[in-house]
């Protein structure tokens, strides 16, 4: 649905976008990540149409986004990080006046606003002036606003950004819904554990270059983030730490009142054989637990600045 080759892009003489390339599936979320300034914001322009690129190609739907943007338009909505709203307009009036601007005849839109609104979770606000909404009800006017033509593709610039732990999560379960109806969904953040129950796939911006792009679980194995198996015993804990130790694999253990972490960069195979080993010890083990490293530990490990693969 989304294919960006060789994407580049020059503000004067500074390299924005160096050569990136993306190739995002239908019905995807792909959370894209990276620090301020990476390159984010461009990226999404240029594939909203709103920006050309200095060379490469962005296609949405197959619509070259230079050659083609009207088509492009047409299968998008776009939420900019930065958006205005018009305050004199209550809610309803705002979605007919951009729905209009869709060409939706006023028979249709009176049809679809009260939908829209529902699933932004604002329908108690359809009468309400914009300018009273708070900002996480603005947020989700805009993504309304976005949905007004039917659109394929989302291209959401930081749609949690500013907003309360309550709202992100009500913004996430409606991004949820849009997911379950099909859409392909590319959201970018540098706020990640709200990216991460959310996302299929993420690609790592740094500096205009793409540094890791695919599935999480497959990013952190390439990375070979290393894992932290969480153990708790009934006792003889520090004969088991002791043992630990001396095993293949292990690179540190830690004791403390909730049990032994190790951390440990075997794979999955050889952690079956640990576990097996740990058993044979005749310890008596409650639990042996691989800690949930998230999509925090993996966009630190990939964005330290240290040497990449
Ligand atoms: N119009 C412009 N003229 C010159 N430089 C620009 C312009 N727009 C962006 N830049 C620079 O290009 C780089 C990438 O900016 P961009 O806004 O795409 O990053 P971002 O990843 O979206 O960051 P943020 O998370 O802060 O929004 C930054 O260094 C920025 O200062």
């Amino acid at each position: 649905m989304i294919e960006i080759h060789n994407l580049s892009k020059k503000y004067g003489t500074f390299h924005a976008l160096k050569d990136i390339s993306l190739h995002i599936e239908k019905g995807t979320v792909f959370g894209f990540v990276g620090p301020n300034g990476a390159g984010k914001s461009t990226t999404m322009s240029i594939l909203a149409t709103l920006m050309l690129p200095t060379s490469g190609v962005a296609k949405v739907g197959g619509y070259d986004v230079t050659q083609h943007p009207k088509e492009v338009r047409k299968r998008i909505g776009y939420m900019p990080d930065f958006f205005g709203v018009y305050d004199q307009l209550k809610s309803t009036e705002y979605l007919h006046f951009y729905g209009a601007s869709y060409g939706i005849p006023r028979a249709e839109r009176e049809q679809l606003i009260p939908q829209l609104l529902e699933l932004v979770n604002l329908s108690d606000k359809a009468d309400t002036y914009v300018d009273s909404l708070s900002r996480g009800m603005k947020q989700r006017l805009c993504l309304a606003r976005c949905l007004v033509h039917d659109p394929d593709v989302l291209i959401l610039d930081e749609p949690a950004s500013g907003l309360d732990p309550r709202a992100r999560i009500e913004m996430r379960e409606i991004l949820k819904e849009l997911k379950l109806m099909g859409k392909t969904i590319i959201i970018s953040s540098h706020i990640l554990p709200e990216l991460a129950e959310m996302v299929d796939e993420i690609g790592v911006i740094e500096h205009g270059e793409m540094v890791a792009q695919g599935k999480v679980a497959d990013i952190q194995s390439r990375l070979r983030v290393k894992k932290v198996i969480h153990i708790r015993t009934l006792e003889r804990e520090e004969e088991l730490a002791e043992k630990l130790r001396d095993e293949l694999h292990v690179t540190s253990v830690l004791t403390d009142n909730t049990g032994v972490h190790v951390h440990y960069s075997g794979d999955d195979v050889q952690q079956s054989a640990l576990l097996r080993q740990v058993v044979s010890w005749e310890i008596p083990i409650v639990s042996f637990q691989e800690a949930q490293s998230n999509l925090e530990d993996v966009f630190l490990e990939i964005t330290k600045g240290g040497p990449r693969e």
